[in-house]
């Protein structure tokens, strides 16, 4: 590339007044050897520069093609691909968390930023090193629990297979639930299981709770969901897992799979945070005594819930075994974990 040499003891001069005219190309490093410098350029130097230089400091200049060394910074955060690109009053704003589903990003983008999301999408896509970037549309909604995206960077494609402590998840986002937030949940329920189990995923989607538990135990999970695609990918996923239990997939509304199926159960998880009370008695039902229930629903104190299930299990005793907040959902409102044995 072109350089420009010139004695060490004027570089330095040289070197401001050539910034000064944004003739340095910055990406390449100062070079030194002997008594010459030699100075990497984005462009040739205007004729007037090249004379205010001879007249001012030195006229021992030289142009050379010569190599430099690359000092190109590679950009630390998301929002350093977007220097430059987006107005700096608006970079605050960008959310800088997103969730990383396999290969497919998914993140928010704040509605005055509309006209940019293209760019945000290409940013993320660099910065992500993934396949595919969507923006979240909607809220999860609806009883299969899904929400609209819209396509931003890479593939238009929102397939994709999900690790997630030695599991797989196959699914497709758009089709189907999935938060890789429960991560630490599914862990957490899994530490709990022993060999032997009856287990009842009750609304299982592409079964993440179901696998992640018969990963780990020899145990049997019946895995309801409602949701033909969700079946679908929980059918895979039981293939493409090396499992030491069994998990058994089922299509159709859970009280209706439940009538027929007659289950017994030492464990049924129930993750439909928002609707799950309705099937509490059919949940009692199916559960041993002495069985665990792992309950979830949407709530801003621990009380309601536990409230719930104690009134539904009554005339069975009930006994709290954990509660937490598994994460949030809006402000106050959070996605509440209770783990309850019922006698
Ligand atoms: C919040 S998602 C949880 C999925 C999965 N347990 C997980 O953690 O990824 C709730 C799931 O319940 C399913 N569902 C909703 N109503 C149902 C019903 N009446 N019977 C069976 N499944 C149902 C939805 O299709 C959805 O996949």
């Amino acid at each position: 590339m072109i350089g420009l040499k010139v004695p060490k003891q004027n570089a330095d001069k040289i070197r401001r007044m050539l910034l000064k005219e944004s003739t340095i190309d910055l990406d390449w490093k100062i070079k030194r050897s002997g008594e010459f410098v030699f100075i990497p350029l984005v462009k040739i130097p205007t004729e007037q520069l090249m004379d205010l230089i001879g007249e001012g400091v030195c006229c021992n200049l030289e142009l050379v093609e010569t190599e430099f060394e690359s000092q190109r910074r590679e950009p630390k955060s998301f929002t350093d691909y977007l220097k430059g690109k987006i107005d700096p009053e608006k970079m605050d704003e960008i959310k800088k968390s997103f969730d990383i589903i396999g290969d497919v990003v998914i993140l928010e983008v704040p509605e005055d930023l509309e006209d940019e999301r293209y760019l945000i999408g290409e940013a993320a896509l660099k910065f992500t090193g993934r396949k595919a970037v969507f923006r979240k549309k909607s809220e999860i909604k609806g009883i299969i629990r899904t929400r609209e995206l819209e396509h931003l960077a890479g593939d238009d494609s929102s397939e994709t297979v999900h690790r997630e402590f030695g599991c797989r998840f196959m699914l497709d986002m758009r089709k189907v639930y999935f938060s890789p937030r429960l991560a630490t949940e599914r862990r957490r329920i899994g530490d709990q299981v022993v060999d032997g189990e009856t287990i009842l995923d009750m609304f299982a989607g592409v079964a993440p709770f179901s696998i992640a538990i018969a990963k780990r135990h020899n145990v049997t999970v019946y895995a309801i969901d409602i949701n033909e695609d969700a079946y679908y990918y929980m059918m895979r996923n039981v293939e493409i897992n090396k499992l030491k239990g069994e998990v058994k997939p089922f299509l159709g509304d859970v009280e209706k799979v439940l009538s027929y199926l007659k289950v017994e159960a030492d464990r049924i998880i129930m993750n439909l945070p928002g609707t799950a009370w309705q099937f509490l008695p059919q949940a009692v039902k199916a559960l041993k005594p002495g069985g665990t229930l792992h309950y979830y629903e949407f709530a801003s104190d621990y009380d309601t819930p536990i409230e719930r299930i104690v009134e539904t299990a009554y005339p069975r005793k009930v006994e709290i075994l954990g509660k937490r907040k598994v994460k949030s959902k809006s402000p106050g409102v959070w996605h509440m974990g209770i783990d309850a044995r019922i006698f």
